[in-house]
């Protein structure tokens, strides 16, 4: 791997002169292939700072040089590859391979530099943007007056005799400590410890705060380490957790130079994935996942992985969207850029880790963060190139899926655990999927001919697309006569909930499923109200597919309808012209819904969407 190989984003070339360099798109990328020993030159933790300040050096030099000369087609030694090597050599130094500049191999990602700076008030100029709700409460408070007391435990050190350091993050430091008394007592934790002075705004007490409260909302996961307590005083806030002593899953992707056959990824990913779909229908987002926030519980080889790390995370309502840009740049999904976000962003990132895992290299790499904001948004990841052509194809679509740029047309978590590629590995119960929920709501409030609509395309299902609904449908244990109500879910939901769910308020969105009330769903009419046809549009044979649905739809549901009575079930409101947009829409023959109107009408268009597509 190494070879440039995105669409647009990644092709590199570099300027030389002197010390100064520059890295511009190319519409040819060279091929240039990657060290032999990758792991070697991969740089650890303890070379981030080193990694962020020659980072930044570099963005600036990029910014000055990309004006000066806008393309130098060949290679010279530059200082870039410091971001990958441990030892690096001084600057122009003869021993450095401009080869190295294009390993994509995993090293530890840095946080998003605009949303650290807003987190600990540090300047930067993409931080002052604004706009978003936790913006506002960072920047106006000032540094002034910030409560900076918990409510939690006082006296740690009475509790606990702190141990060696095992671990640094931006936000914290953490060390292994001993536990005096209690249950605990003998037994070695991990503490987390987060400075008081580093709480500069209130945003970055606040995302302390929401660490050990989503913690400990969620903690009984077996994939989520296990909070034991917190405490504070005066300097620092403690999170005590389980130590995990098998090291964080970057470590272990890199011990392995890079690859996981299909197999030992699958175990990995199922781990995540069951954490995630968890975390998810408690209406938690992670916003921080990444290699280097999966810890194994001992060094074992099939030892259990466990989350770590909410510092970033939040709650989240089943129809919100978040518009803080927060993560790390290689795992940033393209929404999140867009500052428009919800749980599907997680799953962006975990299709960042199976790629990694599976190939060893990054999908979407550049030497700066607004190189890989660039290939994030614009690039395609590579397929084509060695080992993608030996996997599996279920593999690689199981990736792709999870790598949509489109967050309505990927795949969720519960559903990424009910793919062929991972179903037949997977002992656990795939969970209740939130995103059933999210789509009832959309199929009750539907007019009665997007019904008709949408039950025609459930005939046409596929096996594997039934298998998810059918596993869906049966945690929402039906009647012996297969039958949900809104009762249903209620105590669905109920089963699995945590305070998590609480705070970001599911079940008060169950409220807007009223019209299920006093109403039974047999599984025919709930695969109609739980397909996503965004999901389905992203699949290679939809044209056919749809094709094969209005049909169906012909024989059943359509029938003779005239372009205000349309507007009336679309909901379309007076400022669109309805005939210059629906026109196409109706079949001028018979008068009935056209194939175009039909799958129109399957996407659920709205006012806005109607008038855009004037
Ligand atoms: N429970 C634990 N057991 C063992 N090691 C741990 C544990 N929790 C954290 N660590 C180590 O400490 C490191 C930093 O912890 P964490 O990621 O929570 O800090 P952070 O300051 O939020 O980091 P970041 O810069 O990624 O935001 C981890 O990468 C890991 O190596
Ligand atoms: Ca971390
Ligand atoms: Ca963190």
């Amino acid at each position: 791997m190494g070879t440039c190989c995105s669409k647009d984003a990644t092709g590199t070339i570099i300027s030389a002169n002197g010390n100064t360099i520059t890295v511009k798109d190319s519409p040819n990328p060279i091929p240039v292939k990657d060290n032999a020993n990758p792991v070697t030159d991969i740089a650890k933790p303890s070379d981030k700072a080193q990694i962020l300040e020659t980072q930044q050096q570099q963005e600036q030099v990029e910014v000055e040089v990309v004006k000066r000369s806008p393309f130098f087609p060949f290679y010279s030694p530059t200082p870039a590859h410091y971001l990958l090597t441990k030892n690096s050599p001084p600057a122009g130094s003869p021993s450095m391979n401009p080869k190295r500049i294009f390993k994509r191999t995993p090293s530890p990602a840095k946080h998003i530099g605009a949303a650290l700076a807003r987190r600990q008030g540090k300047p930067n100029t993409e931080a002052a943007e604004g706009g978003n709700k936790e913006g506002a409460a960072g920047e106006g408070s000032g540094r002034l007056g910030l409560d900076k007391s918990f409510g939690y435990k006082k006296g740690f050190g009475n509790e606990y005799e702190m141990g060696e350091e095992i671990g640094k993050g931006h936000f914290g430091y953490t060390c292994k400590a001993k536990c005096k008394k209690g249950e605990l007592k003998g037994q070695e934790v991990a503490v987390k410890v987060i400075p008081k002075a580093q709480m500069t705004t209130a945003i970055a007490i606040e995302d302390a705060r929401r660490e050990v409260k989503i913690l400990r909302a969620l903690t009984g996961h077996n994939n989520l380490v296990k909070l034991y307590d917190a405490f504070e005083d005066h300097e620092n806030v403690y999170i005590v957790m389980e130590l995990c002593e098998g090291g964080e899953l970057l470590d272990r992707i890199l011990s392995r130079g890079g690859k996981y056959t299909e197999d030992d990824a699958k175990a990995v990913l199922i781990q995540i994935l069951n954490f995630v779909s968890f975390c998810h229908l408690q209406g938690v987002v992670h916003r921080d996942l990444k290699p280097e926030n999966f810890l194994f519980t001992s060094k074992e080889e099939n030892s259990q992985l466990k989350a770590i790390d909410f510092g970033l995370s939040d709650f989240v309502m089943p129809d919100e969207r978040l518009n803080d840009i927060v993560g790390s740049a290689y795992y940033v999904a393209p929404e999140v850029l867009h500052r428009s976000y919800s749980t599907e962003a997680d799953v962006w990132s975990i299709g960042i880790i199976a790629y990694i895992l599976l190939c060893g290299s990054r999908p979407f790499w550049a030497r700066t963060e607004s190189g890989i904001f660039r290939a994030v948004l614009k690039a395609d990841p590579c397929f084509d190139e060695p080992p993608w052509p030996s996997l599996s194809s279920e593999a690689k679509d199981f990736v792709k899926r999870l790598l949509n740029k489109d967050p309505r047309k990927r795949m969720t978590a519960a559903q990424a655990l009910s793919h062929p590629w991972i179903k037949n590995n997977n002992d656990e119960k795939v969970p209740l999927d939130i995103l059933i929920v999210k789509l009832m709501k959309a199929y009750m409030h539907s007019s009665a001919l997007r019904k008709a609509a949408l039950q025609a395309v459930a005939k046409t299902l596929t096996v594997d697309e039934l298998f998810y609904l059918k596993e869906q449908f049966t945690l929402l244990e039906p009647t012996e006569s297969g039958t949900i109500s809104l009762d249903n879910i209620k105590a669905a939901l109920t089963i699995y909930a945590t305070d998590a769910m609480k705070e970001s308020r599911v079940l008060e969105f169950l409220a807007s499923l009223n019209g299920l009330h006093n109403r039974q769903m047999d599984f025919e009419e709930f695969c109609a109200a739980a397909l996503s046809v965004h999901q389905l549009e992203s699949r290679d044979r939809w044209e056919q597919h749809a094709r094969c649905a209005y049909e169906l739809f012909e024989k059943n549901g359509n029938r003779a309808i005239v372009i205000e009575e349309l507007a009336s079930e679309l909901g379309v409101g007076p400022s669109v012209p309805v005939h210059a947009v629906l026109h196409d829409w109706i079949r001028h023959t018979d008068g009935k819904l056209s194939f175009l109107g039909f799958v129109k009408l399957l996407r659920g268009v709205s006012s806005r969407s109607l008038a855009k597509a004037r």
